[in-house]
């Protein structure tokens, strides 16, 4: 197949991207084996709810996304939650807790048992992926394209006409994706291939995140890059939410994520068990309660510095 007859059908990545254009049914196995008893302070008041951070109030121009008890299978069960325009969320917590559950649940690809997702003040059921595709993007995990195409004619597809470069400058400068265009994508690292991912990935919406509208969910987005990418990616995540982009993340470096995020999302076993300003969730408490191990938390120059810091017994 040519590139120009692929263009004309669809977009290299579209099964993956979009999981095949079709919302997963949430009714799958899977378990949430217990309600979680999360040990934890949530900085709401009314707390007793095994598996509640409070609702946020709803009602609010500038929110972009909310849901409303939200239970996907055994997989998740959230009250409720919103992400305002500008917001920059991180979500963080062990293996199993939901983060993906959820991220996919916002994004509009895994449909809910029970509750509301509001997306731009509309129900998601009535939203169509075509058109939720404009408006929003995602990373999800494991989302590699296996075709015998190169960097740049892959890129290409996700690019719009009006743009004066492939790469966007910001991009390039977070991603440094163009010393490796000419390669072919399987034959780049683990690393290079994730940068080249997250550069398509906002590339599809680009013209909204270049106006400050844009929506973008990126599950994992870390994974693979050295620690000079990870910071650049928080930094790029961080930028494009000043510009007024909405942004959510799942990840699993707590100290990034408390540094780069206006709201920390913890979750554990399916539940949120705390949400809010990162120095508010990431306290050695919720910590050491979510992951079962010792932390050290400690301030620098305003950089909140969080270790595990005492070995993991195997006994
Ligand atoms: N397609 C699926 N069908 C049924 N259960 C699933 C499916 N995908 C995930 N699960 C289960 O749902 C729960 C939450 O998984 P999820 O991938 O959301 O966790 P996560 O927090 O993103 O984990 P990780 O940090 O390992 O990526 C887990 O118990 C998992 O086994």
């Amino acid at each position: 197949m040519t590139i120009n007859n692929f263009r004309t059908q669809q977009r290299p990545d579209s099964g993956i991207n979009e999981q095949n254009d079709e919302r997963i049914n949430a009714s799958e196995q899977g378990t949430i084996s217990t309600n979680p008893k999360p040990n934890v302070s949530v900085k709401d008041d009314d707390a007793d709810s095994n598996c509640s951070a409070n609702s946020h109030n709803l009602a609010d121009n500038h929110t972009v996304l909310s849901l409303q008890n939200v239970k996907v299978a055994s997989r998740l069960s959230v009250e409720g939650l919103r992400a305002k325009k500008g917001e920059c969320v991180h979500i963080i917590g062990p293996n199993g807790a939901g983060k993906s559950t959820l991220l996919l649940t916002l994004a509009g690809l895994i449909e809910a048992d029970e509750g509301n997702v509001m997306l731009l003040g509309k129900p998601m059921s009535d939203w169509s992926l075509a058109t939720l595709a404009n408006v929003r993007t995602l990373l999800a995990q494991q989302s590699e394209s296996g075709f015998h195409l190169s960097v740049k004619e892959y890129l290409s597809f996700y690019a719009t006409a009006q743009q004066d470069e492939l790469i966007p400058p910001v991009l390039e400068k977070a991603l440094e994706i163009s010393g490796f265009l000419n390669k072919i994508l399987t034959q780049l690292s683990g690393g290079e291939r994730q940068r080249v991912e997250i550069c398509r990935s906002l590339l599809q919406i680009w013209p909204q995140l270049e106006r400050g509208e844009g929506i973008a969910f990126l599950d994992e987005p870390l994974q693979g890059l050295d620690i000079r990418h990870q910071y650049a990616l928080a930094s790029l995540v961080k930028f494009l939410c000043d510009k007024g982009n909405t942004l959510l993340m799942t990840s699993h470096d707590i100290a990034l994520s408390a540094n780069y995020c206006d709201s920390l999302w913890l979750m554990q076993k399916g539940c949120m068990v705390a949400f809010g300003k990162p120095q508010e969730v990431a306290t050695q408490t919720n910590l050491e309660s979510v992951f079962e191990c010792h932390f050290a938390i400690s301030k620098h120059d305003n950089f909140l510095e969080i270790q595990v810091c005492a070995p993991i017994s195997l006994e």
